[in-house]
């Protein structure tokens, strides 16, 4: 089986990273590369550790480029997706690794990204309950926020088995690629290097309202998120503290019995041994995550720690799984849980 695959979004990061995967993904073979601002310059001189793709020249992302291939990744900014998307039929597999189709209540669309709501998509975060059956066939999947990914994966097993108060709090490191590739002040890095800052706070984050839908999912109730984010001076990554207040009756032993179930089976979510916890540099350039539960007795409450790559599970690797998924392949074609260090 060959799939051919185009990527609208090539020159940035998240664009970047898909090829960096799909080059080695033996079933796909790399079609239309297309880019906005960059349109017409070789991807050499926009992604140079692509070296296989070096002579290939970005095109204009519009519909005829980007037809006639089995699957379609679009990596563009938020709102940007619905357009293209709808004029390339219905066929082909669009895999939206923007924000468009993530969200199923349109009110929190406006609220969050200002736009009007272009629909929901089935959801790419294959390890969440009842995922997988929903992106097998489908002909559209959106993939989900790079935090969203790490939280919703700390947290949906003591949900889903009844564990923790519908009340979790949520504060999470990034590194600076979450923001992409365009130039913004605050990620100088005369501001990054060597310094730790929170944005987004308040509730005002707009990866609040998914990790609320996904999480009320788990639980079948509503769950309300106190998340709070932070940007951290390296390039990928994200950690991800989560916490809930435990309900009655739950020890650290039914903790831990909950999340050893839950992953068991799960070929890129790792619980780590008792005593070893989470680190970003242990999963860069990696599909793997890494996820450690405590009982804090004392506070009474349900610690879940988890570490991703945001580029890679957090956006193109989770892209790629999904991918496999809806095409019936083996889920971890083309993605390595071996990470690079030191
Ligand atoms: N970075 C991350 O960790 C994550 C990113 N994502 C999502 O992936 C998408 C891409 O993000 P990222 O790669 O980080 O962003 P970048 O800014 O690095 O790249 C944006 C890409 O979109 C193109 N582009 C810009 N404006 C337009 C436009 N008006 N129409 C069509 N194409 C356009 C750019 O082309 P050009 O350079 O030629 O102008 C570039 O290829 C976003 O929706 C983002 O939210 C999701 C999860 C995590
Ligand atoms: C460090 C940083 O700025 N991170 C980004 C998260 C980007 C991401 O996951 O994605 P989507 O834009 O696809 O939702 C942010 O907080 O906006």
């Amino acid at each position: 089986m060959v799939v051919r695959a185009a990527v609208a979004g090539a020159s940035g990061y998240a664009g970047g990273e898909l090829l960096r995967l799909l080059l080695t993904h033996p079933q796909v073979e790399i079609g239309a590369l297309t880019g906005h601002s960059n349109a017409g310059e070789r991807l050499g001189a926009l992604q140079p550790h692509l070296r296989p793709l070096a002579d290939r020249v970005l095109q204009p992302t519009t519909a005829e480029v980007l037809s006639g291939h089995d699957v379609v990744f679009l990596a563009l900014p938020h709102g940007q997706s619905a357009a293209v998307a709808e004029q390339l039929g219905d066929e082909v597999l669009v895999v939206d690794m923007g924000a468009d189709f993530r969200l199923e209540d349109p009110a929190d669309w406006e609220k969050f990204y200002g736009s009007p709501h272009a629909g929901t998509w089935p959801y790419g975060l294959p390890e969440l309950p009842g995922a997988r059956a929903a992106l097998e066939g489908s002909k559209r999947i959106a993939v989900p926020g790079c935090y969203p990914t790490a939280v919703s994966l700390a947290l949906f097993p003591a949900y889903a088995a009844g564990l923790a108060e519908p009340e979790a709090v949520v504060v999470a490191a990034s590194g600076t690629s979450g923001a992409g590739k365009a130039a913004k002040p605050h990620l100088l890095g005369s501001e990054v290097m060597g310094s730790m800052s929170p944005y987004g706070v308040g509730g005002t984050h707009r990866h609040t309202p998914e990790m609320i839908q996904n999480l009320g999912a788990a639980a079948g109730e509503p769950v309300s998120v106190s998340f709070t984010p932070t940007l951290a001076p390296m390039p990928r990554g994200i950690l991800a503290t989560c916490s809930a207040k435990a309900k009655p009756g739950v020890s650290a032993a039914s903790l831990r019995d909950v999340y050893e179930k839950a992953f068991a089976d799960e070929p890129f979510v790792d619980l780590l041994p008792e005593g070893q916890w989470p680190a970003t540099a242990a999963v860069y350039g990696s599909n793997a995550v890494q996820i450690q539960v405590a009982h804090d007795e004392a506070a009474g409450r349900i610690i879940v720690i988890s570490a991703i790559d945001n580029l890679a599970k957090g956006t193109a690797g989770g892209a790629l799984q999904s991918m496999n998924i809806a095409l019936g392949l083996p889920e971890d074609t083309g993605l390595s849980t071996i990470g690079v260090a030191p």
